[in-house]
């Protein structure tokens, strides 16, 4: 039974083809396509592949997106299930006011991660950070409940936000340095600076609600940009959502 996992953010679709739907299932194909590229899948990179016994995927692109993405998967006689995120599933419990509401993309990246820690040894409290179009940083207790999380605007929206609302902040990427000397220096530690003093004060906030170091886990396109820039000790798997799905996929159909 072949799985076709995919994760359909704001700024690009992500998919992967296992061959069993369990974490630790064999990779077999994977890639990424920029949202304006989806009309180029089910001839391009998916006339390769063969029927997927199922697709499951998490979206928080819009109806619009995801019509044009089951239009690309009509080549195949399968339904893809879309998850949405709920009050618990796969072991982890969802404190959102609305647990509907919750994007699906940080509710499957939480099941992931849980998974992952609950693998390497006993629960710990555990933050959760996604560098994708936006920011999210999310707060898991060691029973695995989800206490919040927060939003904000990843690299490229606060770059352009301050382009489009200044006059002198036109300029090409920086470097990250710990004293900026140049505007491009500046613009660029800001950004990342903005990132990790946010998964900072989320890990303070969970360390002190729990009385325990949390794990942290970071994932998402621009995850490698921000890696190196932490200050919290944090480990980045780019497999996150993937491995979620993965949990996810288990339970439904293993
Ligand atoms: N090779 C790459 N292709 C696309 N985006 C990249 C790449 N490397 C880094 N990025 C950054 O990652 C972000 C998109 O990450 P991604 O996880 O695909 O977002 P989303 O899940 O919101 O679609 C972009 O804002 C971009 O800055
Ligand atoms: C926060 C997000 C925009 C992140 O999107 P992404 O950066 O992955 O494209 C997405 O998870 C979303 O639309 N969430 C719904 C609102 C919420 O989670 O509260
Ligand atoms: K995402």
């Amino acid at each position: 039974m072949t799985l076709l996992a995919l994760d359909v953010g704001n700024t690009r679709l992500k998919w992967a083809l296992y061959d069993a739907p369990r974490v630790g299932g064999r990779l077999l194909a994977h890639g990424a396509q920029f949202l304006e590229n989806i009309e180029k899948l089910a001839e391009g990179d998916w006339s390769s592949l063969s029927a997927p016994t199922r697709v499951l995927g998490c979206i928080v692109a819009g109806d619009a997106v995801k019509r044009r993405v089951e239009e690309q998967l009509e080549q195949w006689d399968v339904t893809p299930q879309w998850v949405v995120s709920s009050a618990s599933e796969a072991g982890l419990s969802n404190g959102y006011d609305h647990p509907a509401r919750l994007g699906s993309d940080r509710w499957v990246a939480m099941i992931g991660a849980r998974q992952r820690l609950l693998q390497k040894g006993p629960a710990r409290p555990c933050i959760v950070v996604m560098v994708g179009t936006a920011v999210t940083v999310e707060a898991i207790d060691s029973a695995g409940r989800f206490l919040g999380g927060i939003i904000l605007p990843g690299h490229g929206i606060m770059l352009r936000a301050l382009e489009s609302g200044t006059a002198g902040l036109h300029v090409p990427t920086g470097e990250v340095r710990d004293f900026p000397t140049n505007t491009s220096d500046a613009l660029t530690s800001g950004g990342t600076f903005a990132i990790a003093g946010a998964v900072q004060r989320m890990w303070d906030n969970l360390r002190g609600h729990c009385g325990e170091d949390p794990v942290c886990y970071m994932t998402g396109g621009a995850g490698w940009k921000m890696a190196p820039s932490m200050s919290t000790p944090c480990e980045l798997v780019d497999s996150l959502i993937f491995d979620g799905l993965l949990e996810i996929a288990h339970k439904r159909f293993g």
